[in-house]
């Protein structure tokens, strides 16, 4: 079976075909600055050379069909029709509380998608667009959505509920949800495969730092705690997210600046974080390189970002009672080296060691950068959201033919 995976942003849509009767991929690519001037595809055909199309792109429907043509282009395509695309899953970041697992798209459950649209803005929204484009553009393929959510289902109320009135919970769904779920049980169990020891008598932490970033406490396999809550917001300093705050921050400057409540959104989710602090990039390749440069707001940047994963990594380890791995995973906890020596240096009251020079080797496979005397095992995972997403559309795909 073939089965077409898209991770659709507000801007942008990532995309992996994938034949399963092996797993492999048969091209990958992303469309970005989507409803921008000169939007960007950028297309990798397996075995084929790469190629990149400047032209259009208003939106994720005409996104979606110039990826289709893209697959079937006679020169770049990797299939002859469309018609050889059995199956197409999604990733949605919010399922609320009504997924713990990924589902086959109905009218439902697109209902209940655009019911959470308030609750990840950033993400939803998008997810939908890219849903139904898939459908107007491939009538009559099944349609899976794997949901960030649903793995942290497994929360404790303990843990999910905020200590604020309990009518809130009741009336609104007020509750923490987490992120990122498919990646952070991904690695946790790539993790355990990894060191061949049962997952169920581990105590992970798995650190998902990309542009978006979240950590999750996993015990014996399981969501304990994990750092995003209502939203994506809450939890770590991101990329242009500013992460925990004292709530009183956002009356107090909504009071102060007269903002409405859609112009202090914007203001946390998209202008905080990385970007806010350095003041000039939200990408953690330009923090290290300005910090390198000795440019004091870059330092700054990096230094709170640094300090806030390592105090969130403490935390975890104190919820958990203890962790024996430690897993860095995403775009800056896969590639960036000095991020993960900074965050494990203090760490020492943990026992955590890690060997410079391993850490500063790059390579696409799971390893180990912790010492043989460290006390926790320390890793890099590369994360494949992709291929869970493509494994959970193939399953349900053939159960509910
Ligand atoms: N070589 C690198 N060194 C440091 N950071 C990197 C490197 N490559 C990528 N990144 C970081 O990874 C981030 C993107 O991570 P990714 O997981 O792809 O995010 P998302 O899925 O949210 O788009 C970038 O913003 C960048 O800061
Ligand atoms: C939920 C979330 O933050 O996703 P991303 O990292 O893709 O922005
Ligand atoms: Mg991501």
């Amino acid at each position: 079976m073939k089965v077409l995976v898209i991770n659709s942003g507000s801007s942008s849509l990532k995309y992996q075909l994938y034949d399963m009767t092996d797993e492999s991929v048969l091209a990958k690519g992303l469309v970005e600055r989507i409803g921008m001037d000169s939007s960007i595809l950028n297309h990798k055909p397996t075995g084929k050379e790469e190629v990149t199309e400047v032209s259009e792109i208003l939106e994720h429907n005409t996104a979606i069909r110039k990826v289709l043509d893209m697959l079937t282009d006679p020169e770049h395509g990797v299939i002859e029709s469309i018609g050889e695309i059995q199956a197409v899953g999604h990733r949605v970041v919010h399922g609320g509380e009504a997924f713990n697992g990924s589902v086959l798209v109905t009218g439902d459950v697109k209902s209940e998608i655009r019911r959470l649209f308030d609750l990840a803005p950033l993400h939803n929204p998008p997810a939908v667009m890219g849903i139904t484009a898939a459908e107007k553009n491939m009538p009559g393929v099944p349609q899976v959505v794997a949901f960030d959510t649903a793995f942290h289902q497994t929360m404790e109320e303990k843990v999910y509920l905020y200590p604020i009135p309990k009518v809130l919970y009741k009336k609104h769904h007020v509750r923490r949800y987490g992120a990122h779920g498919t990646s952070h049980e991904y690695v946790s169990k790539t993790a355990a495969e990894y060191l061949d020891r049962p997952i169920e008598d581990l105590k992970i932490i798995t650190c998902h730092i990309g542009n978006g970033g979240s950590l999750t406490a996993v015990k014996g396999g399981k969501s304990y705690d994990t750092s995003m809550g209502l939203t994506p917001l809450e939890g770590l300093m991101m990329g242009t997210r500013s992460g925990d705050l004292d709530p009183a921050v956002v009356t107090f400057v909504m009071n102060k600046e007269e903002l409405s409540i859609s112009e202090v959104n914007s203001m946390l989710n998209k202008h905080s974080g990385l970007l806010a602090i350095s003041g000039s990039s939200s990408d953690m390749r330009d923090i290290t390189d300005g910090m390198e440069a000795g440019e004091p707001n870059e330092t700054l940047a990096f230094e709170m970002y640094e300090y806030r994963l390592r105090k969130y990594i403490g935390s975890y380890a104190a919820a958990m009672d203890g962790v024996d791995v430690i897993v860095f995973t995403a775009g800056i906890g896969e590639n960036s080296a000095i991020v993960r020596e900074k965050v494990c240096q203090n760490l020492t009251y943990l026992g955590v060691e890690i060997d410079k020079e391993l850490n500063k080797v790059r390579s696409g496979d799971p390893r180990r950068i912790s010492t043989p005397n460290s006390k926790v095992e320390v890793l890099v995972i590369p994360t494949n959201e992709e291929l869970v997403i493509a494994r959970d559309t193939h399953r349900i795909v053939l159960e509910n033919k």
